[in-house]
């Protein structure tokens, strides 16, 4: 269970996210969306410990992380889908993906433990680069790879990870219609095993539609909407605000 409690940040004078308090359990997608600029990323980055709140906690099972790095938080069940650039660009796909996997294992000095330690780590590296449709390019290094193809690979190294918490931010924007379909599958299927907390930003609507188990809407920093998605679509402070009906006054 991830929650945030009064979670605030300000820029200067300027109050980017604004005492969001919100519980994310286990087995359910959240879909976080709001126009440009409602605080959505930066959200993200204070539940991930990119960024230090002004005000409020970030809570993982009952317990505050906020005291966390961003890579403690990760240790502690938090992933999130970051630019390649911050990982291993000179290193091959299938090196990156065998790193993630190795990190969160622990190979012992038995010779034939390391082999079939080995092995399985091959294997389990094959059948994720296949679910993200990059078998085929697993010697390539990852700097080397087309922006879609970078992007698929993130995804990758997360399901590695396998963490608790699933952050997606945008995870399919930049990529080709046909590249598309395999993040939203595998979206899909960790959805599908209902022991995952997932949270995604996500600005196409009919995506967050299908995904979505609910919806939190962001408006200037502040939680304007929670709930089951089709209430929260037609609400009208919703079609206002953020489908840009028709002016809205600042919310409460
Ligand atoms: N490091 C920063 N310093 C100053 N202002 C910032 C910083 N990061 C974000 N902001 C401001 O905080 C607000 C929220 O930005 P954020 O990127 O979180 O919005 P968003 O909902 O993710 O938007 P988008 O959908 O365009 O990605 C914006 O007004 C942005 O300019």
């Amino acid at each position: 269970m991830l929650e945030t409690r009064d979670l605030t940040i300000r820029f200067g004078g300027h109050v980017a996210v604004n005492a969001v308090s919100c519980t994310f359990a286990p087995g359910t997608l959240t879909a976080i969306v709001g126009p440009n600029g409602a605080g959505k990323t930066t959200y993200f980055n204070l539940i991930s410990g990119q960024l230090k709140p002004s005000a409020g906690d970030v809570l993982l099972n009952g317990h505050s992380i906020s005291a966390l790095t961003a890579s403690a938080r990760t240790h502690a069940g938090l992933g999130r889908a970051f630019q390649l650039t911050s990982l291993f660009p000179n290193l091959s796909v299938m090196e990156n993906v065998r790193l993630a996997l190795q990190s969160r294992q622990r190979v012992g000095l038995d010779m034939w433990n390391v082999w079939n330690h080995h092995r399985a780590l091959i294997e389990r590296a094959e059948q994720l680069l296949d679910s993200v449709a990059l078998l085929a390019k697993r010697d390539v290094k990852a700097a080397a790879l087309p922006h879609g193809d970078q992007r698929k690979l993130e995804v990758g190294l997360l399901m590695a990870l396998d963490p608790e918490v699933y952050m997606f931010d945008e995870p399919t924007a930049g990529m080709s219609v046909d590249e598309v379909p395999v993040i939203l599958d595998l979206i899909r299927a960790l959805k599908a095993r209902r022991d995952k907390t997932i949270l995604l930003v996500e600005h196409k609507m009919d995506v967050v539609r299908e995904l979505a188990d609910r919806i939190i809407v962001l408006h200037n920093g502040t939680l304007m909407a929670d709930g089951d998605p089709e209430s929260v679509i037609s609400s009208p402070v919703v079609q206002q605000a953020y489908l840009g009906l028709a002016p809205v006054e600042e919310a409460a």
